[in-house]
């Protein structure tokens, strides 16, 4: 059996329907969606897992903004953000046709990766305006695959999902499955973990450290969280913690103020520390069996 599995970064303006698309897109396939969690380059907006495919629908927070506003700094994170997504969605809009940033625009041109260019929204326009609009676009972007939808009416929307996998390349998944069908909730706790120490930690820290949460349970009122910090060395433990435990307990509250709004219920959580030597070793175990996550 052949397994295809990939990112598919949506890219476009605001309000041109990026989340109504991936409702429309996910629907029931979803195994989890993961409100803005953030890895390192993507924001996962949702995972649909199958057993032949596995599909990590991200996006890249704010890349498309007028040139003049980019730094030079941020013109590589939108490359590599380019560079990291297996098929790209450039999604826009029936009635918009100006670029506001064309040096962007050229990169995704440029990119060997595909593109699927969908023109939204049609359901507010007419056959005229939809054709010669799909010309311009074409021309603009010709190496692209057009779609023409409507996100809101779910008009073509299952032609772009098979077009999706057709376009994703063969590889095993990058998310354990088993993890994120038995056990959203925890793998979902582990990410904004992570992300917190992505967002306060520097160097090697964040590249260094796994999480674990080895108890999640969802009473009526509260839900008690128990996690596990892995890291290589001692002195890591000693950074992560903190003085006085303030790092810790920073990464703690912040976490527990998300989760909160996610589980819509009162969180409870604990964070330990723990160094495992053989972290990076066990690490590569996982990614045999396709735990790819970086
Ligand atoms: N008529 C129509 N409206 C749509 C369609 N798709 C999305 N919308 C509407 O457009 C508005 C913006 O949609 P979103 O899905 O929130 O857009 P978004 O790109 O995720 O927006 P940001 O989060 O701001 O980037 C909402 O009011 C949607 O209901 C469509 O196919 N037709």
């Amino acid at each position: 059996m052949i397994h295809k599995a990939g990112f598919v970064n949506i890219i476009g303006n605001p309000n041109v329907g990026k989340s109504t698309l991936m409702n429309a897109l996910v629907g029931e396939k979803l195994s989890i969606i993961t409100p803005k969690a953030q890895t390192t380059r993507h924001r996962i907006l949702g995972i649909v897992n199958h057993e032949e495919y596995q599909i990590v629908f991200s996006d890249t927070p704010g890349i498309i903004k007028p040139a003049y506003e980019l730094q030079a700094s941020m013109m590589d994170f939108v490359k590599s953000a380019l560079d990291d997504a297996d098929v790209l969605i450039y999604m826009v809009e029936v009635g918009e046709t100006a670029l506001k940033n064309e040096a962007f625009f050229n990169k995704i041109i440029n990119s060997k990766i595909p593109v699927i260019l969908l023109l939204n929204k049609i359901d507010k326009s007419n056959k005229e305006e939809v054709d010669e609009k799909i010309k311009y676009w074409r021309e603009k972007v010709p190496n692209s695959f057009v779609y023409v939808i409507s996100a809101l009416e779910k008009f073509n929307v299952e032609a772009v999902f098979y077009k999706i996998i057709e376009l994703l390349p063969e590889g095993p998944p990058f998310y354990p499955k088993d993890q994120l069908t038995d056990k959203p909730e925890r793998f979902f706790v582990n990410e904004k973990i992570r992300e917190k120490i992505l967002m306060h930690y520097k160097k090697e820290i964040p590249y260094s450290v796994e999480v674990e949460t080895e108890e999640f349970i969802e009473q009526e009122n509260i839900v008690r969280i128990r996690s596990i910090i892995m890291v290589e060395r001692d002195t890591q433990k000693g950074i992560i913690i903190g003085h006085k435990g303030t790092a810790i307990k920073r990464i703690g509250a912040e976490a527990r103020k998300d989760l909160e709004r996610f589980f819509q219920k009162k969180v409870f959580i604990e964070l330990y520390v723990k160094v495992n030597k053989n972290w990076r070793s066990d690490k590569n175990q996982l990614k045999r069996f396709g735990y790819n996550q970086n």
